[in-house]
């Protein structure tokens, strides 16, 4: 389903307010709440937003686990970091504690990065399958989604939830998590704003289905639901989809 908002303003208020109602459908279902945040400029308002009253009193954060799809491997000090973002958009305002934030670790090495991660995620799942309740998802303009990159050995990796991956244009190593983990998931909801995204946009949702070049289609929860969550400018070449303009997420998911 793809819901179109005029302006990315309200893109991030309807996204905020997805993670707050699922927040608390999820607490008073089961006591937790397990959501993977993306990285980037995108989210950074809806995160503001959740830091912030009327939201910052809405969620049950006591209920909440913080985890992210991918990272730069750098320290969470680093101007570059994900998770440094995040802590400075919301995490730092909120009452969660730090047993409650699961960030990648910065470890020796990117591999180790991904392997402490990739059991960090193996212990809190305790054995079962990683079904978070909520995705957040980005799209690169290259296609990518999480540190999922074109032609990258990651997006085939089967059995690791989490890899490390480098990108030798910036000369930097990430670490994602799999599309394998992203699909077991109950939510998942890429947040697409600007001008410039509408291009890779329409070909990841209405073109042939590239998976090596286009990453973000490997993106398909096995028994979740999957939004797009746009706006205006990135949904302006989209023809075949169903556009509900202005709808709130939390009336259309059933
Ligand atoms: O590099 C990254 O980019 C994507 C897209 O970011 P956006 O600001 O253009 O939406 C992001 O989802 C990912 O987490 C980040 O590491």
């Amino acid at each position: 389903m793809v819901i179109v908002y005029e302006e990315r303003e309200a893109l991030s208020h309807a996204a905020a307010r997805l993670f707050a109602d699922q927040a608390l459908q999820r607490a008073g279902e089961r006591g937790r709440f397990a959501a993977l945040l993306s990285g980037g400029e995108t989210p950074q308002e809806c995160f503001e937003l959740l830091g912030r009253e009327p939201l910052r009193s809405s969620v049950p954060w006591d209920a909440v686990h913080l985890f992210w799809g991918d990272e730069r491997w750098v320290p969470v000090s680093d101007p570059r970091s994900n998770q440094g973002m995040a802590r400075r958009a919301f995490i730092d305002q909120v009452p969660l504690s730090e047993e409650q934030v699961h960030g990648i670790p910065f470890a020796d090495s990117p591999r180790e990065s991904a392997a402490r991660y990739d059991r960090e995620l193996r212990g809190f799942f305790d054995g079962e399958a990683p079904r978070f309740d909520l995705v957040f998802l980005g799209l690169g303009p290259d296609g990518h989604t999480a540190s999922l990159f074109p032609g990258n050995a990651a997006l085939n990796e089967r059995n690791r939830w989490a890899c490390e991956v480098y990108r030798s244009e910036r000369e930097l190593y990430r670490v994602t998590v799999t599309a394998e983990l992203i699909n077991q998931a109950a939510l998942v909801a890429f947040l697409v704003a600007g001008r410039e995204k509408a291009e890779i946009l329409a070909r990841v949702l209405e073109g042939e289905r590239e998976l090596d070049e286009l990453p973000a289609q490997l993106v398909r929860p096995v028994q979740g639901k999957l939004l797009w969550l746009v706006d205006r400018e990135a949904a302006r070449l989209l023809s075949r989809h169903p556009v509900l303009d202005r709808s709130a997420p939390e009336k259309v998911i059933p």
